[in-house]
């Protein structure tokens, strides 16, 4: 047990980034809840207490200081306009913030003036359609805006989007840029001292990103095409080398990305590599 005071961490408690916050933490090494009715959990062993709380609330209690760090949508802290600040992207939950209507080619952000706009991210979208100097009326809903044009609440609507399916089966269509990409994010306390422990937090959270988006490749290449290899396995800082015991070989490691290792093995084996593995890398500090 740490001789410092717990960490805080606000970790949503339902809904679209419940169970992917749960299960990172769980793999950086935290205790989590395993009945989903617990409202906070206390691990000792790592100086930290987790509340499960709404999502769209977690900015509010960390901006007020109640709470050290929390994760949320980026689009819900900008929307709550909290005193709180992204520390780190946490690569789940990713969507985007879109405005749609019936017939939605024919639109413009600009058409949108005078109009009435279902959301239930009212901050967000105020603040977007102020910075384009557009004056609309918005009507806030708690949820499955969808359905609000339909129903002849409102004109357009705007909301997330995953997939677009829900968009889809409501008859809408996207128009405008994206109002915002938004993904699940650590966020702290803004202009507040660092919390104690969120650097160790921080570390642990990148090594499980780390993990989930690299894979390790191992290769064995002639001294006279080292060079050309090393060239597409640059590695993250650099990669590692070691003499082979066959004369004039040598033994190369690298991380890469995962998306790209079935070309990168292709491109490696062309420049005359062999004994080319690539294996999961389960847990790293860097
Ligand atoms: N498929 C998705 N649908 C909605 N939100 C998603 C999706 N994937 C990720 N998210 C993100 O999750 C957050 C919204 O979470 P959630 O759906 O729990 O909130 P909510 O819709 O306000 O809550 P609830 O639906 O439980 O009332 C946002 O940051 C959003 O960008
Ligand atoms: O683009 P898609 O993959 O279809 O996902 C986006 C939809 O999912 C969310 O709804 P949610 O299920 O959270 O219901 P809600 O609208 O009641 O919040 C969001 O509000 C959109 O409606
Ligand atoms: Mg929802």
């Amino acid at each position: 047990m740490s001789e410092r005071p717990l960490l805080k961490i606000a970790v949503p408690n339902k809904g679209s980034l419940s169970e992917a916050s749960t299960e990172m933490l769980r793999e950086a090494g935290y205790r989590q809840r395993h009945d989903t009715k617990d409202l906070v959990l206390l691990d000792e062993d790592n100086g930290v207490e987790f509340y499960y709380l709404r999502p769209r609330d977690i900015a509010v209690y960390v901006g007020e200081g109640t709470l050290d760090l929390g994760i949320t949508g980026r689009d819900m802290l900008i929307d709550s306009a909290a005193a709180a600040v992204e520390v780190l992207p946490l690569g789940f939950g990713g969507t985007r913030f879109r405005f749609a209507a019936p017939g939605g080619a024919s639109w413009t952000v600009a058409n949108l003036a005078g109009k009435r706009i279902a959301t239930s991210y009212a901050g967000l979208v105020r603040e977007y359609l102020d910075g384009h100097g557009i004056g609309a009326r918005l009507i806030k809903l708690d949820g499955a805006v969808e359905s609000s044009v339909r129903l002849g609440v409102a004109d357009a609507v705007a909301d997330v989007v995953e997939t677009g399916s829900t968009l889809k089966r409501a008859g809408l269509e996207l128009f405008g840029e994206a109002i915002m990409t938004s993904e699940a994010i650590l966020i702290q306390r803004a202009d507040a001292p660092e919390p104690a422990g969120l650097g160790r937090l921080v570390r642990r959270l990148t090594g499980v990103l780390t993990a989930r988006n690299y894979y390790m490749v191992e290769y064995n290449v002639p001294e006279q095409k080292l060079d050309a290899a090393c060239a597409i396995t640059p590695g993250l800082d650099a990669p590692t080398m070691s003499p082979l015991a066959k004369a004039g070989w040598l033994a190369v490691r690298a991380m890469i990305p995962r998306q790209d290792a079935p070309q990168i093995m292709d491109r490696l084996y062309d420049v005359g590599a062999d004994a080319i593995l690539v294996t999961n890398i389960v847990a790293c500090r860097l």
